[in-house]
């Protein structure tokens, strides 16, 4: 890990990709300089716990949920929109839980997944071509050549939404919202979905009875009302990325303080590229995602630039071969960062190797393709020995039609009743509550290594 923040221009001089063009360079200067002076938005302390649960996941004792929106957008920071998701995740972590009996560590894709990587530089409607939206954080979703000129002030409005979000957040988490006695009210609005949902009514209606019994015990079921969670985003914009890396004044050390775990994209990964390069230099969690092209030589080399101490809890890959890739494409890769000693968490993506255009236009996903992947990821770790350390999901709380499949058998036809999403595709609540199920089981199915919580993983996580 190298101990000094590489500069702006030092990062510029790598060529980066899928950086914005700003058309106001001084513009750009006026906004970093103000980042820079803006506080941190996680303390580095916590990215300390988050790596330490992670060591644990490398080792085999936790299991990973990390989820949220493929893009967050500016619109999107309402209560209900923040709270929506967040209950989404904590009923898919109290389903995991509870059937796996392991830690489920808990991380948002959410407060600062605001900038999006792109496949093509440009969007064609009709004969209009402008340049593709790239995310709230660079640049208008509206097809119109003003709103898609990369603004850089929006960079201050990410860190805004993000500090809101961050904040409602930790009340909501800190407050009583997660408190495991309301499991059944994050549930309470869903759609009935036949068996998924009675699924989850009939475990929360055990997990009740297991609590009253622990009160009734004497134990003091206040320790249930916390949760710790954790925010997560693509690192993606340097100038915003950079600016928000602070030394940590306990240990005189770099930290990324946009969030607690940083990733680097698909598109981003190059050894010698500017990602690398700027992540290389924090203390956080880093991600790394991994499609159907890695190598193991590319992989072990990514682990030796980002994690050169091999410190637990530092490095996760997060993969995302697709369906139809994952059983040839994922075992060579981890066979090669095995052979090396390193401990390494394992997470799945089943979405990003999954999308897919339908015939009516809608970019979307089969759930039945998001299940052959997990499963497919989960009987690769089988064979190897390795731990299937967590899933990596784009979700949200609302009740959306933007992949098709699971229990509601939403078709292509479906898809444009509630196409909300900025980017990809997203689970729907039922869908997320589905998958964990799904996930549960395989957990369950006799490899896990039992742990226990209290003694293993504090502080009292559900
Ligand atoms: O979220 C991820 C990427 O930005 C996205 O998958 C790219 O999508 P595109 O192929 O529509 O650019
Ligand atoms: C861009 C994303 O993924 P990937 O880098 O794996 O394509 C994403 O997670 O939204
Ligand atoms: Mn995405």
């Amino acid at each position: 890990m190298s101990e000094r923040i590489p500069t702006l221009a030092e990062l510029h001089a790598l060529k980066p990709a899928q950086q914005p063009t700003y058309p106001d360079p001084a513009a750009v200067e006026a906004v970093v300089r103000e980042l820079r002076v803006r506080p941190p938005l996680v303390f580095a302390g916590e990215c300390d716990d988050l790596r330490a649960h992670l060591a644990q996941v490398a080792a085999g004792e936790a299991f990973v949920l990390q989820g949220g929106d493929c893009a967050e957008t500016f619109d999107g920071v309402t209560a209900a929109n923040i709270q929506g998701k967040l209950r989404t995740l904590l009923s898919m972590a109290v389903v995991m839980t509870y059937a796996a009996q392991v830690p489920i560590v808990k991380i948002g894709r959410i407060a600062g997944q605001y900038a999006k990587p792109r496949s093509k530089d440009t969007e064609t409607r009709g004969d209009v071509t402008l340049p593709a939206f790239r995310g709230d954080a660079v640049n208008g979703f509206d097809f119109t050549p003003e709103s898609r000129i990369p603004d850089p002030r929006r960079l201050l409005d990410v860190y805004n939404a993000s500090a809101a979000t961050l904040n409602l957040s930790r009340a909501l988490l800190g407050g009583g919202f997660a408190h495991l006695r309301s499991a059944h009210t994050w549930n309470s609005d869903f759609v009935r979905t036949a068996g998924v949902n009675e699924r989850y009514e009939h475990l929360v209606d055990e997990i009740e009875r297991a609590l009253a019994f622990m009160v009734a015990c004497g134990i003091d079921d206040d320790v249930f009302g916390r949760v710790e969670f954790f925010a997560s985003h693509e690192a993606l914009l340097l100038e915003y990325e950079q600016a928000l890396t602070r030394i940590d004044s306990r240990t005189g050390r770099p930290y990324g303080v946009s969030g607690h775990m940083l990733w680097i994209g698909e598109r981003t990964r190059q050894l010698d590229g500017a990602h690398v390069e700027l992540l290389r230099s924090v203390r956080n969690p880093i991600g790394v995602k991994l499609g159907p092209t890695t190598t193991g030589e590319q992989a072990l080399a990514l682990a030796d630039a980002l994690d050169p101490e091999r410190e637990p809890g530092r490095l996760t890959f997060i993969t995302r071969f697709g369906a139809g890739k994952i059983r040839e494409g994922l075992p060579p890769v981890i066979e090669a960062v095995e052979a090396s000693g390193r401990k390494v968490s394992w997470i799945c993506d089943p979405m990003h190797g999954n999308t897919f255009e339908a015939a009516n236009g809608y970019k979307t996903r089969a759930f039945s393709d998001v299940v052959e992947e997990v499963d497919g990821f989960f009987d690769v770790h089988d064979r190897l020995g390795t731990w299937p350390g967590g899933l990596h999901v784009e979700l949200t709380g609302d009740d959306v039609t933007e992949c098709v499949g699971g229990a509601e058998l939403l078709g292509e036809a479906d898809l444009g009743t509630r196409y909300e999403t900025a980017c990809d595709p997203r689970l729907n609540r039922n869908q997320s509550l589905e998958l964990a199920f799904k996930v549960s089981e395989r957990l369950t199915d006799g490899r896990i290594r039992r742990v226990n919580p209290v003694q293993d993983y504090t502080p009292i996580n559900f």
